[in-house]
């Protein structure tokens, strides 16, 4: 048996790095970006108002009030867009919109709700301060100044900064293709009625679902039968293009173990890993392309992508946090746990505001195909390998999912 740091080595050596490329900003949004970047523009990029109302030089309503406004001729609008703007006579007002450039020669803003809004002259019933609601060059960034730095997983945000400083791709570290087969002759897709021996297939929509959320793109051979020429007919064709492939079931030690009989000595290493569940691993090369092979058992599957396949493709990706968060919790019920094998219990971990530790509970038993239990679960609850028993009241390791 290998340990569990083992395989996780062997694996994130196996998927390897991303190559980097440019993509659209629609594209873009959860990668990591490999560069840093420049802003090619001032944000904003010229001084502009940050109200509706009229251009004034704060000089001239000095003296506004209600009881006495200041009535000064409008001389131009300027509305958001306007690209010649005049500039501004002394004694006079230009009315203005949210995000028009400032004229020059003006130094503040009166809101139009302080005034009687009129186009030929205007009546200002307010004093400004100079420099009121005027939204200066470079306030938020100049130009020239770093927008982004790498590493940054990109957000919402930062694609909207990207856009405004005038870019329309981003350096990222590509999303690979991985392709997700599920082997088994049992398997049965949804609605197709189910015959006696048959079983719903589900591993591949969770590893589809895995796959999407950290952004790669993900094609798949839903139900392939445990024949080796079968497996083979089904997958050789989708290799070219694909960066990982990522395979369920077939891999323990029956009778029809259609991945390992059909990889074993190709290029993919099978073996037994010191955890529980996702004992029976596999991983290498096949025909060129990285393949990660994993147990069949549903809750096998989560567990090994979240220990293995998760963590390197994160770290693929340029991510430089990997791991999902960890807390010590106390139990809420003694646990037991098999000599020698790291175990992995679904557990519903609980935490009252400001606490950092918290209660943990397991979720379901601990065979691995009790699905249900893992959808009620929040977390995983570790038992290291010299661990036999946690009694209740005793701190756990806790993986936040
Ligand atoms: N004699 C031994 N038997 C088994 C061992 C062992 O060491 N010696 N290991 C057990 C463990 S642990 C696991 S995990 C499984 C792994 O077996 P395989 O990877 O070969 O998986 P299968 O036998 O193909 O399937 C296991 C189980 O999961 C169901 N399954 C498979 N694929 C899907 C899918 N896509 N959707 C839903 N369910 C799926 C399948 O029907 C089986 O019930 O081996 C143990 N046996
Ligand atoms: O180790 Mo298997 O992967 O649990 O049932």
């Amino acid at each position: 048996m290998i340990s569990v740091e083992e395989h996780s080595a062997r694996v994130r050596e196996v998927v390897g790095d991303r190559p980097v490329v440019r993509l659209p900003l629609r594209d873009c949004a959860g990668l990591v970006l490999a560069e840093d970047v420049g802003a090619g523009v001032s944000l904003p990029p010229f001084d502009n108002s940050a109200m509706d109302g009229y251009a004034v030089r704060a000089v001239d309503v000095a003296g506004a009030s209600g009881g006495t406004p200041v009535s000064l001729p409008v001389a131009a609008d300027i509305p958001a867009g306007r690209t010649d703007v005049p500039p501004l006579e002394s004694g006079t007002a230009h009315r203005i919109m949210t995000g028009a450039p400032m004229p020059p020669g003006a130094d503040s803003v009166v809101m139009v709700e302080h005034t009687d809004a009129g186009t030929e002259r205007v009546l200002i019933s307010s004093p400004v301060a100079a420099g009121t609601h005027v939204r200066r060059t470079g306030e938020d960034v100049t130009a020239g100044a770093t927008a982004l730095r790498a590493a940054t997983v990109l957000s919402p945000a930062h694609l909207g900064l990207a856009s405004a400083v005038g870019l329309d791709r981003l350096p990222v570290f590509a999303p690979p293709t991985v392709l997700v087969v599920s082997t088994g002759t049992e398997l049965v897709l949804p609605p197709e009625p189910l015959r006696h021996g048959q079983i719903y297939e589900s591993n591949s929509v969770m590893l589809v679902a895995e796959l999407a959320a950290l952004g790669c793109r993900v094609e798949t051979v839903r139900s392939v039968a445990d024949d080796v020429a079968a497996f083979r007919a089904a997958l050789e064709p989708k290799l070219p293009g694909v960066d990982l492939v990522l395979t369920s079931g077939g891999v323990s030690a029956g009778a029809y173990e259609v991945v390992k009989d059909a990889l074993a000595g190709a290029g993919v290493e099978f073996g037994k890993v010191a955890m529980q569940p996702g004992g029976p691993q596999g991983c290498g090369r096949w025909n060129g392309v990285p393949v990660v092979t994993l147990p069949g058992n549903p809750v096998s599957v989560l567990v090994s992508f979240e220990v293995f396949v998760r963590p390197a493709l994160l770290a693929a990706l340029g991510h430089t946090r990997v791991q999902r968060p960890h807390v010590r919790a106390r139990l809420t019920e003694t646990l037991t746990s098999p000599r020698g094998k790291r175990q992995f219990r679904r557990g519903l971990h609980t935490a009252r505001h400001g606490e950092v530790t918290g209660v943990v509970g397991p979720q379901g038993g601990p065979g691995s195909h009790l699905l249900a239990s893992f959808a009620q679960a929040n977390c995983l609850i570790v038992l290291e390998e010299d661990v036999t028993e946690v009694p209740e009241g005793g701190m756990v390791d806790v993986l936040l999912l």
